[in-house]
């Protein structure tokens, strides 16, 4: 399995979103714009409150911005239609979550296919679910409830289903979020192999250095804006990710993102 056909960057340009919080609006983002070239792997970090599932949210079309706009092969996403927004996400974004979010009375294979069914395809799918299972290491599962699996266990079906639709982007928000480290370390593998053995461009939203490492790139949100964005080729380890990233929270001027109604 290779996605090669998508070779336009993914582009956000000038997104700015605001939410209502009472009597006063925040500024989850304010003017970020970034590329991400297609085939690579970037950590998103900032600190709580930053704007990380923000953008990410943005980034699936999941919500849409009040200024700026996303580009994903050339199209703006914010300018679809509903129903063209809904195919979108289905052929092109595969999402993985802290929580897993498993439906409970499902089987890890039925939680896998339900993506596809959902989105009325009715052909084959036994060999494209044996290959998933497979390539994750959860082909013994497969018959189990989210119940009787692991949290590994559980985030290996749920990255199985966003892949199911074999999607060019896969956006993870927080995927190791709920996983002991060794557990994490072996999502993270897996996130990686899915860049530079079938082409997908990964996203991850992640606190974690440990997380970040893994990706070629970091971007890093302060107060919903862009605040830096560096390489982590010169970084080998999590412990030296931190230290440079602490010194590029540290360096920032502060911003507050609170507007006046
Ligand atoms: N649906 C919403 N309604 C109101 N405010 C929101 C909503 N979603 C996000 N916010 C606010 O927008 C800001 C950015 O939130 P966001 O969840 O994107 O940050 P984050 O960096 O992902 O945080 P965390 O690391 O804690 O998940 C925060 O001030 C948050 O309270």
């Amino acid at each position: 399995m290779n996605v090669s056909d998508s070779v336009q960057p993914l582009c956000v340009e000038y997104l700015t979103k605001r939410f209502r919080q009472g009597q006063h609006w925040v500024e989850a983002l304010r003017d970020v714009s970034l590329t991400i070239e297609r085939g690579t792997f970037t950590a998103i970090m900032g600190a709580s409150g930053s704007g990380k599932s923000t953008l990410m949210h943005l980034m699936a079309g999941l919500t849409s911005p009040d200024a700026g706009q996303v580009i994903v092969d050339g199209q703006n996403i914010s300018k679809l239609s509903d129903g063209d927004l809904t195919r979108f996400r289905r052929q092109k974004i595969g999402l993985v979550f802290q929580a897993f979010n498993l439906i409970p009375t499902l089987t890890a294979e039925d939680n896998i296919t339900l993506p596809l069914f959902a989105s009325g395809y009715s052909g084959e799918i036994r060999e494209k679910l044996d290959d998933l299972l497979d390539r994750l290491g959860i082909a013994e599962r497969r018959k189990h409830r989210p119940d009787a699996l692991s949290g590994g266990e559980q985030q290996r079906v749920a990255i199985a289903r966003a892949l199911i639709t074999d999607p060019s982007i896969v956006l993870a928000d927080e995927p190791t979020g709920s996983l002991d480290s060794a557990t994490g370390e072996e999502t993270c593998r897996i996130l990686k192999e899915l860049c530079t053995e079938q082409n997908r461009t990964i996203v991850v939203v992640t606190h974690e250095p440990s997380v970040a490492v893994w990706a070629e790139r970091i971007i890093v949100l302060k107060d919903g804006r862009l605040l830096d964005e560096f390489e982590t080729a010169n970084f080998c380890d999590p412990h030296s990710l931190a230290a440079h990233y602490q010194d590029v929270l540290r360096g920032a001027a502060p911003a507050g993102t609170e507007v006046a109604q």
